[in-house]
């Protein structure tokens, strides 16, 4: 955790330009997680300057440095839900704003928005699911089970502490208008990330999509759309090489097999894709590939025909899957011993 006042040092003397961290920085194929999480809050920064937030809406750099670093210890340390993907789902943002002129689909307020939710989304996330909170009967379902989407609930309330806090609140100079705005979108797309909210929203995304007639007027089309593009960047990882989305995998599932042990002591059954005993890997992220990634980027691409190349890179992932689940059945006959993802 580098001191405030080191960062902001850092930051007057000179903000780094976005591609001081890397020339391909701005691109898709850009890897966000090669980038070390000691220069991830200067990164943010940088990526604030360069798509001008910071004086469209009159952030203080000093506000901004206060906030970004409130936000990184706000997330804990669990294998995958940690500030890293938070980072990582906050430079597919940048890349969507950057890359897909989305100016001409959304306000500018839902593009801070947006952004802002991407580095929020996650926050003080415990490595376990919704229903393992009921399960549990954690503090957080007392608070929220009655509404559904537990942990975005949370997520959302510790955000608003943090905007809430003096010296911290990145929208300090926007009007009250524009605040209760900035917060109400806040809500919607946080809560987006409850992949029970998205599975029932995917189908009118496409049918958008396919429709043609995405209406920038249209405030339940913006919407919708701002729906896709933050599920886009929650699970971005799957549209980088396939080093960092078997290193993901591997991540996610030792969250996984942890809850399904937690579950096991609890004397539950784990689903399956929780249960180290049971687990494939390569099957399980063959399905999730199939069924939750890669439909979200290929409604991408009928909106954004200029992202065909991360809906390619989903599809190359598939096949890697494919052939790791090959060489395993080749070397282990058909038992379906969970196997460390090898390769
Ligand atoms: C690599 C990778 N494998 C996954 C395998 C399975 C699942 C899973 O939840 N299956 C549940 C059954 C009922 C379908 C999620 C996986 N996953 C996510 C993810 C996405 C989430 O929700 C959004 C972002 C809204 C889609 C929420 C939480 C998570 Cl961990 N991120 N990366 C992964
Ligand atoms: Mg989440
Ligand atoms: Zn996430």
């Amino acid at each position: 955790q580098v001191p405030t006042y080191e960062v902001l040092a850092m930051a007057e003397s000179t903000v780094p330009t976005v591609t001081t961290f890397n020339v391909n920085f701005d691109s898709f194929d850009f890897a966000p997680r090669t980038i070390p999480e000691s220069g991830t809050i200067l990164s943010c920064l940088s990526m604030f300057e360069d798509l001008g937030f910071s004086s469209r809406w009159r952030i203080k750099t000093e506000t901004l440095v206060r906030f970004l670093m409130m936000v990184k210890k706000g997330y804990r340390n669990p294998p995958y839900h940690n500030w890293m993907h938070a980072y990582a789902v906050t430079h597919f943002c940048y890349l969507l704003i950057k890359n897909l002129q989305l100016h001409n689909y959304l306000e500018d307020i839902e593009l801070l928005a947006l952004f802002v939710s991407c580095l929020c989304h996650d926050i003080d996330h415990r490595g376990t699911t919704n229903s393992f909170q009921v399960q549990s009967q954690s503090v957080l379902a007392a608070l929220y089970s009655s509404e559904g989407s537990v942990m975005e609930r949370h997520h959302l309330a510790q955000s608003m502490c943090i905007l809430n806090t003096e010296g911290s609140n990145l929208f300090e100079n926007l009007s009250s208008k524009e605040y209760q705005t900035v917060l109400d979108l806040m809500r919607d797309i946080i809560l987006a990330t409850d992949l029970a909210h998205h599975l029932r929203s995917v189908k009118e995304q496409e049918d958008l999509a396919d429709s043609g007639n995405y209406n920038k007027a249209s405030i339940p089309n913006r919407q919708s759309l701002l729906c896709l593009l933050m599920t886009a960047c929650d699970l971005s990882d799957q549209t980088k090489n396939w080093h960092n989305t078997k290193h993901i995998a591997s991540l996610v599932y030792q969250e996984f097999f942890s809850q399904g042990d937690l579950e096991k002591a609890l004397g539950k059954n784990p689903l399956e894709m929780m249960d180290r005993e049971r687990a494939c890997i390569p099957e399980l992220q063959i399905s999730f590939l199939d069924n939750i990634a890669a439909p979200v980027y290929k409604i991408l691409v009928k909106f954004f025909p200029e992202a065909e190349v991360v809906a390619r890179n989903v599809e190359e992932n598939r096949k890697h899957w494919v052939h790791i689940g090959q060489l395993l059945k080749l070397r282990h006959g058909n038992s379906t011993q969970a196997m460390s993802v090898e390769q």
